[in-house]
């Protein structure tokens, strides 16, 4: 596989922060050999680890959508966000629950300054809500830290999908 094919293929992994991608490939990261199945999701998370200012993790981390927020009620997630938001049921809430959203949300983001974000595969609306408010509640060290880990873990879904989908 060459660069451009490699970065058409995964280059949207991690959520509109293409350099992750693009670094690891040009620093040599990604081999001809890999198995990308298998090795990808932990190539990209060493490499993000080794290479990413602090302003850049901040960066990373702003690029999320709020769950069931104003970008997803304007449609306008990126492809894989929409895909994962939907299959979670989130385009399904009830008033209630879309109002508990965007109360969580505004608390959250005014108190992190990031957005709350989970790998919502494998969840369901009040599943999320309950992380939600007990995430509320953490320091920020700890809470920068899930959220990266979370960020690595939605990559690590969107290539074993993309996977699964080519093979
Ligand atoms: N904010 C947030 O968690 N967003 C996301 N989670 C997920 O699984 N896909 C997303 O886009």
């Amino acid at each position: 596989m060459n660069r451009d094919a490699f970065l058409s293929r995964s280059g949207g992994v991690y959520e509109k922060t293409p350099w992750i991608c693009e670094g690891a490939w040009d620093a040599g990261f990604i081999r001809e050999s890999l198995d990308l199945h298998g090795g990808l999701p932990s190539l990209l998370e060493s490499f993000f680890e080794q290479h990413a200012s602090a302003a850049q993790r901040l960066e990373l981390l702003r690029s999320h959508p709020d769950l069931a927020g104003k970008l997803a009620a304007a449609k306008q997630l990126t492809v894989e966000s929409t895909q994962e938001q939907k299959g979670a049921g989130l385009d399904q809430c009830s008033p209630e629950e879309l109002a508990e959203f965007q109360a969580l949300n505004g608390r959250y983001t005014e108190k992190f300054g990031f957005p709350f974000i989970l790998a919502v595969a494998g969840y369901d609306r009040q599943g999320i809500l309950e992380v939600f408010r007990r995430r509320m509640d953490h320091a920020y060290d700890e809470e920068l830290k899930e959220a990266l880990a979370q960020v690595h873990k939605i990559a690590k879904i969107r290539i074993q999908r993309e996977c699964a989908a080519s093979s």
